[in-house]
């Protein structure tokens, strides 16, 4: 488990997730710049909450970092609801080093989006932005099939099922960070999917879970949830 509590040392929260994650030389040169950017665009543009920057490498990379071993041979990802781009840009700088693979970001706030192309510029992550609502966009991303889709705190695991659907049933995988809500998230979407789901642990948070998506099918054929 991955828990930098000290925050009066932010040196201790950064080595804590570089050292678990063993990145590259460069990406933890990448990460940093993401840090650095973000740190400064918040003093004007408010991007993340203000209590979560004195432990940003662990509340926020290192949660990030860990979903991509639960897809990892996603060449498309999509992040939806991507905020300051967490965990989408964070993604595109590994699928940079790993040099294949990118991921699509759908942000409708138009301040977000323009940090999310900044910071794609500064790190050179293998990502773009679209900005508008989701259920706008995805019907007109075009390109290669998505092989993995990812949201952290965008809606419950419900509402995410019915917007991803179509993805799922494609063959991509779902990889959704959830807290501690997250077995009776599961229990409420169980109601309208008929779902195969790994409930797999996370590091960086010891209440709550990464929940894999493997296969979905709408319960009572379709008659679920509207
Ligand atoms: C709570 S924030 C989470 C941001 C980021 N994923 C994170 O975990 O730090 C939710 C984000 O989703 C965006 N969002 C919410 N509903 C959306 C929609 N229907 N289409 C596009 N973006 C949406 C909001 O603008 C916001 O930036």
């Amino acid at each position: 488990m991955i828990s930098s509590s000290d925050l009066s040392s932010p040196d201790a929260d950064r080595l804590e997730t570089l050292t678990a994650f063993s990145v590259s030389r460069e990406t933890s040169d990448r990460l940093t710049i993401l840090v650095q950017e973000l740190r400064r665009w918040q003093a004007v543009k408010n991007l993340v909450g203000a209590g979560t920057l004195a432990n940003v490498w662990t509340r926020h990379i290192a949660d990030s970092l860990q979903l991509i071993r639960h897809a990892p041979d996603a060449r498309h990802w999509l992040d939806l609801g991507s905020g300051a781009g967490f965990p989408g840009i964070v993604l595109g700088i590994l699928l940079r080093e790993r040099g294949e693979g990118h991921i699509d970001l759908v942000e409708s706030n138009g301040r977000k989006c323009t940090f999310l192309r900044h910071a794609i510029r500064a790190t050179g992550a293998s990502a773009a932005v679209h900005q508008g609502r989701i259920a706008d966009i995805l019907p007109i991303l075009g390109g290669a099939p998505v092989d993995a889709v990812t949201a952290r705190a965008l809606a419950p695991l419900a509402e995410l099922l019915d917007m991803t659907k179509d993805l799922l049933r494609n063959g991509a995988t779902g990889v959704f960070p959830k807290g501690q809500d997250w077995e009776s998230e599961l229990t409420e979407a169980r109601k309208y999917w008929r779902i195969t789901v790994d409930a797999l642990p996370s590091l960086v948070d010891s209440r709550g879970r990464i929940l894999v998506v493997r296969e979905l099918q709408e319960v009572d054929g379709g008659h679920g949830r509207r």
